[in-house]
């Protein structure tokens, strides 16, 4: 059990040193997390609903994630093939498209929430 816990809490701090690279080292994620700010600041503006903010959260970290794991799976790739390779772009392509699908989703859900507090 005690080293059940311990693993526990090194694993906590192998994911915040992985959170810390991605802030520090991702644009995309710098990106998001300006977004995400300005949101968080026109939630409160706006006076968001609790279930909107509940959306709102979720959709955020839904987004930082999946930007997350696709950020991995290009480190995984340029580390297991540096080279040109097809098969390699057609790998990063799809992850880069699984972000693509939630950001859109993403746009969508801001709409639904503000546009009808703006018009
Ligand atoms: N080794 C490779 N072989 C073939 N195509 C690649 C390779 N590396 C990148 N590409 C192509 O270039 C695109 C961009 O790849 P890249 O790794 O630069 O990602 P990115 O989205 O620009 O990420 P970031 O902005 O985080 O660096 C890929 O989606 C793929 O189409």
């Amino acid at each position: 059990m005690k080293i059940f816990i311990i693993n526990r809490i090194k694993s906590i701090g192998y994911a915040f040193k992985g959170a810390y690279l991605l802030f520090k080292k991702e644009a995309s994620i710098q990106t998001q997390t300006v977004i995400a700010i300005l949101t968080i600041i026109a939630g409160f503006y706006f006076e968001i609903s609790g279930t909107e903010w509940a959306i709102q959260l979720l959709t955020i970290a839904l987004i930082m994630g999946i930007e997350g794991v696709n950020t991995a799976i290009e480190e995984m790739a340029d580390f297991i093939h540096p080279d040109y390779d097809q098969h390699i772009g057609r790998i990063k392509d799809i992850s880069a498209g699984a972000v693509f699908i939630v950001a859109i989703v993403a746009m969508v859900i801001g709409a639904i929430i503000y546009f009808p507090k703006i018009f």
